[in-house]
């Protein structure tokens, strides 16, 4: 099921069963011609493999037979040549497919980097990162695999096998059948691996993606993670999917293991020579082959099964390669969030939400029929019980994902009709989950406006009330910072993003508030960055806390994805309904150890 515009976040695996174009040919369209050639010459450099053995032969029969020195010479000349040419040639083919496996790498994350550009925002707050993640990594790499060194291994170990089994054919073509005798045992073996396998691969191809995305989760919630130790939920889960990883894993090998043994055991060279040299010497003693033509098989017959393995482990890489273009066309087959037919540009910058439903899933609505007008340059807050879709709700002004149902407006311009550039640069976000990117400070703040000055860097950080922190920092502004952790505490990171969003200067601000950061003084110079931030603009507030938000202009209160109240902090606590409920709840004698403090601190 390949999941609706933004909506979902699904894998879309319901559509797997193929059509053409999800194929791995249609991955490597713009290499296809150079794996062809890479294929031709090594199955040539293989074949060319031979000519030195043959030479061995021959060279034996003319000596044994008395003939001429330079028909030896001449045989010398061609395995000489023959060796040389298998070399050069395996030179050149790897040359040309590890070049065309750097251009599809190149063209499949590039493919791949366009393709999350226009995916909706919304998608990589689920599954969305790890299926990112595999495709980016995992997949490329088995693809890789298969280009750069599966297609040589098969068209190599093809090349030499037919031009033996001619040339064995040609010596005795019963001595060939006893050579070949091993194939037939060593295939029952594998072919019921070959039942299971597949299965196996699949399950294999789950848990690594499931272990990806558990490791992104860990990783984003090492803090609270470390803070509770084994008992973190986010640490079972990582657990949980390393262990189905590796009994997948186990599983496989196991399995792939037991097949391999057997069947390696049956094809090598050794067991071939005990066969040949047996039934050869019967052959001899029966007078059925002269001695001289059992060299061949000696000499070149002995490795021909051998190969068999190589192009059972190819088609294992080629099978590899197969369920890794499916997953990269589920990730690219991912609806981009439609663009808009007419664009329109607001010139207001008023929120209206008009009758919009919409679910992360089509069976289980979050926001059901909600009506609310957000004025310009007012601060609206969005409280409710956790669940009830306050996040949900700011993430739909942005498009992080369209709505199912209903319309929401910017100064009259439904968010679907804005420019998606215009409409993220129109809103400057702020989140709980504060994300630095791999960068110093200053160029952290400057993402909000590319091309600002030092000078009104400096003073966003100001307004953010985190200037004299970031110079009382060894390295002040040039400060390197990254992910989620690093010098900076929480508060500390959530003035920087502020300040990021002063400098972006928009006329909307989106803020889910921290709830992480409670010490009183990174709590109140937090709450008077905000102060900054909000100054003239369009202010929607998630709010956790209601103490924070008793100024606002409007309060929203949501219920299980409906507004079921709405007013301003005293007629919603004249009201007595559910704010009053909740505002008595934050404000009673448990909570007051945390709650009240907090308002004496202030
Ligand atoms: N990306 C997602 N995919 C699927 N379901 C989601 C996603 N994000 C949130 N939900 C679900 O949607 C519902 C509303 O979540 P939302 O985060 O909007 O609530 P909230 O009121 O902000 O909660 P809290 O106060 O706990 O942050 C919840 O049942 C949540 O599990």
């Amino acid at each position: 099921m390949a999941s609706r515009a933004g909506g979902t976040v699904s894998t879309g695996r319901g559509d797997r069963t193929g059509s053409a174009r999800r194929t791995v040919g249609e991955l490597l369209a713009p290499i296809r011609a150079r794996l062809i050639f890479g294929a031709v010459l090594a199955f040539l450099s293989s074949v060319s493999g031979l000519l030195p053995f043959v030479a061995v032969v021959e060279i034996g029969r003319e000596l044994l037979a008395g003939n001429r020195h330079d028909v030896v010479w001449t045989w010398v000349g061609a395995g000489v040549a023959g060796a040389a040419a298998k070399m050069l040639l395996m030179v050149v083919a790897n040359l040309v497919t590890h070049y065309a496996d750097a251009d599809l790498q190149r063209h499949l994350r590039a493919r791949l980097a366009r393709h999350a550009a226009v995916l909706p925002l919304g998608w990589f707050t689920g599954r969305g990162s790890g299926e990112f993640k595999k495709a980016m990594e995992d997949d490329i790499e088995d693809m890789h695999h298969m280009v750069a060194h599966a297609v040589l291994d098969l068209a190599g170990v093809v090349g030499l096998p037919v031009a033996a089994l001619i040339y064995l054919v040609a010596t005795d073509w019963r001595m060939t059948l006893v050579t070949l005798a091993v194939l037939p045992a060593a295939s029952v073996a594998l072919a019921s691996a070959h039942r299971t396998l597949p299965t196996r691969m699949a399950e294999l191809t789950g848990a690594q993606l499931d272990l990806n995305n558990a490791t992104i989760e860990y990783v984003d919630g090492i803090q609270v993670v470390k803070a509770y130790g084994n008992e973190g939920r986010t640490h079972r889960r990582l657990a949980d999917a390393v262990d189905r990883f590796c009994d997948s894993l186990a599983a496989w090998t196991a399995e792939a293991g037991r097949a391999m043994f057997s069947s390696m055991l049956l094809l090598s060279p050794a067991s071939v020579l005990l066969i040949v040299a047996g039934v050869g010497t019967g052959f001899i003693v029966a007078g059925w082959l002269d001695p001289v033509s059992l060299l061949p098989f000696l000499l070149v017959g002995v490795g021909l099964p051998a190969p068999f393995m190589t192009i059972v482990q190819g088609t294992q890489q080629l099978r590899k390669a197969r369920l890794a273009a499916e997953h990269l066309h589920d990730v690219l087959d991912e609806p981009a969030l439609p663009l808009p037919a007419a664009p329109a540009v607001p010139t207001a910058y008023g929120i209206t939400f008009d009758r919009v439903s919409f679910g992360y899933t089509p069976d289980e609505p979050v926001l059901r029929d909600v009506d609310l007008r957000c004025p310009q340059g007012a601060v609206t807050a969005v409280v409710g019980p956790s669940g009830s879709g306050k996040t949900t709700l700011g993430r739909l002004i942005p498009r992080f994902f369209d709505v199912d149902a209903g319309s929401i407006f910017i100064g009259g311009v439904d968010v679907r009709s804005i420019p998606q550039e215009t409409l993220l640069g129109s809103i400057a976000i702020v989140f709980q989950d504060v994300v630095l990117v791999r960068d110093t400070i200053r160029e952290n703040i400057r993402l909000g406006r590319p091309g600002a000055t030092d000078a009104e860097v400096e003073n966003a950080a100001r307004a953010a009330r985190i200037h004299e922190t970031i110079t009382a920092l060894p390295r002040g502004y040039d400060t390197m910072v990254s992910g989620r952790a690093g010098v900076l505490s929480g508060g500390q990171r959530q003035r920087i993003t502020i300040a990021r969003a002063i400098l972006q200067d928009a006329p909307i601000v989106l803020l889910d508030e921290a709830t992480a950061y409670v010490d009183p003084e990174n709590e109140r110079a937090v709450q008077q960055a905000l102060g900054q931030l909000a100054r003239g603009r369009t202010l929607v507030v998630v709010a956790h806390r209601l103490y924070t938000i008793r100024n606002a202009d409007q309060i929203v209160v949501l219920d299980a994805g409906r507004v079921v109240e709405r007013g301003t902090h005293d007629s919603l606590l004249a009201a007595r309904g559910r704010y009053h409920a909740m505002w008595e709840a934050q404000n009673d004698p448990q909570h007051a150890g945390i709650s009240r403090r907090k308002d004496e601190a202030r």
